[in-house]
């Protein structure tokens, strides 16, 4: 395991306001010499396909099977697709969208009363620094927990916008039988039982969300809005920006964007589920970029295993030709901040 990690340097200030200052790039946001930001609007879109959740879990078997093998391939060959059909309708992402746009256009005082305090890991604020040396993510955000609902700290929920607890509170809910629906999938793309996967992240497993905005940047060469990570959650469910297109997979080397598709909500894989697949699901290196025009928002929510609950590779995955890659883990969670404070990726400590 690694080293307990040092403890994070002082919070910088907002990156909407180094902005609202004069408009250049402080040097520690600035990428140098490495490749890292590398970017390029020309890089090729991904051609990941929407997937139909109404006919995943239809009773039709015919239409299921279709889905699922469709499934399958977008998770072996990018550990990510657009779910349609979701039951979660338009004007509801639509307030979603607003809340987190109004959130941000708040005034400083009003954002700071949920401000993450400075050995936390919820609430606003921005990129946490680790080293004089960490070049930091052109990104503000809010970190909380909303499900299960006694694992939330309402002290660092926003107020404000008013109807923020509870239209969150709401999608909480909304997305339960989603990503429970989308576990049974999984499994069942595997020609594993059904709750295989769910049973692992639990009837109480925990969603963190995470509202992004990456104020437009004069110099959208230099920096990136979140550097390259794999999430360490079982799956990530992202609503992208409406508009603004900004998140991009790696895949062979290679970076490709994420087009936007209109209500469309955009599921990848985390560490959790690469292990309980046994890495026939490769949780996916990606990467927000900006741009000098517009501000983009996002809101992932990172669904993770409930912190007792043992993780592994299915045993029905594992035989004398396909062997156990991963390690059992429990809480993978704390394994994640601590490796991802020291740059490195955890899932490497549970490969075998
Ligand atoms: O902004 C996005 O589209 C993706 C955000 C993301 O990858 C994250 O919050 O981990
Ligand atoms: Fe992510």
């Amino acid at each position: 395991m690694a080293q307990p990690p040092p403890p994070p340097l002082p919070s910088s200030q907002s990156v909407q306001e180094l902005i609202l200052d004069g408009g250049t790039v402080p040097e520690r946001y600035a990428y140098k010499d490495d490749k890292t930001a590398s970017f390029d609007e020309s890089l090729p879109l991904t051609d990941v396909p929407a997937i139909d959740l109404g006919l995943l879990t239809a009773s039709s078997s015919s239409s299921a099977g279709e889905e699922l093998i469709k499934l399958r391939s977008a998770l072996t060959c990018w550990g990510c697709f657009h779910a349609i059909n979701h039951g979660i309708s338009c004007s509801f992402l639509d307030q979603l969208h607003e809340l987190t746009k109004q959130f941000f256009a708040l005034p400083k005082e009003e954002k700071e009363k949920c401000a993450r305090a400075p050995d936390g890991i919820e609430g606003y604020g921005n990129d946490m620094v680790f080293s004089e040396q960490q070049v930091i993510d052109w990104n503000d955000r809010v970190y909380i927990i909303i499900s299960p609902e006694d694992k939330r700290k309402l002290e660092v929920w926003p107020e404000k916008p008013e109807t923020f607890r509870e239209v969150i509170h709401e999608y909480s809910v909304m997305l339960r039988p989603v990503i429970n629906n989308v576990f049974k999938a999984m499994a069942l793309s595997l020609n594993l039982e059904e709750n295989c996967f769910l049973n692992q992240f639990g009837e109480r497993g925990v969603m963190f969300a995470r509202f992004n905005y990456y104020p437009r940047c004069p110099r959208p060469d230099l920096v990136l809005g979140l550097k390259p990570h794999a999430d360490g959650s079982a799956i990530t469910v992202v609503l992208p920006d409406r508009e603004v297109e900004g998140l991009q997979f790696q895949r062979d080397g290679q970076w490709f964007t994420v087009p936007t598709i209109p209500n469309a909500l955009l599921i990848n894989v985390g560490d959790q589920v690469e292990i309980m697949s046994n890495g026939i699901f490769k949780s996916p290196v990606h990467r927000a970029v900006t741009n000098a025009e517009r501000d983009r928002i996002s809101l992932a929510v990172f669904c993770t295993s409930e912190e007792e609950n043992e993780i592994g590779p299915a045993d029905g995955l594992i035989n004398e030709e396909t062997p156990r890659l991963y390690k059992k883990i429990r809480n993978y969670p704390e394994t994640y901040f601590e490796y991802y404070q020291l740059g490195k990726r955890s899932i490497d400590a549970v490969k075998i």
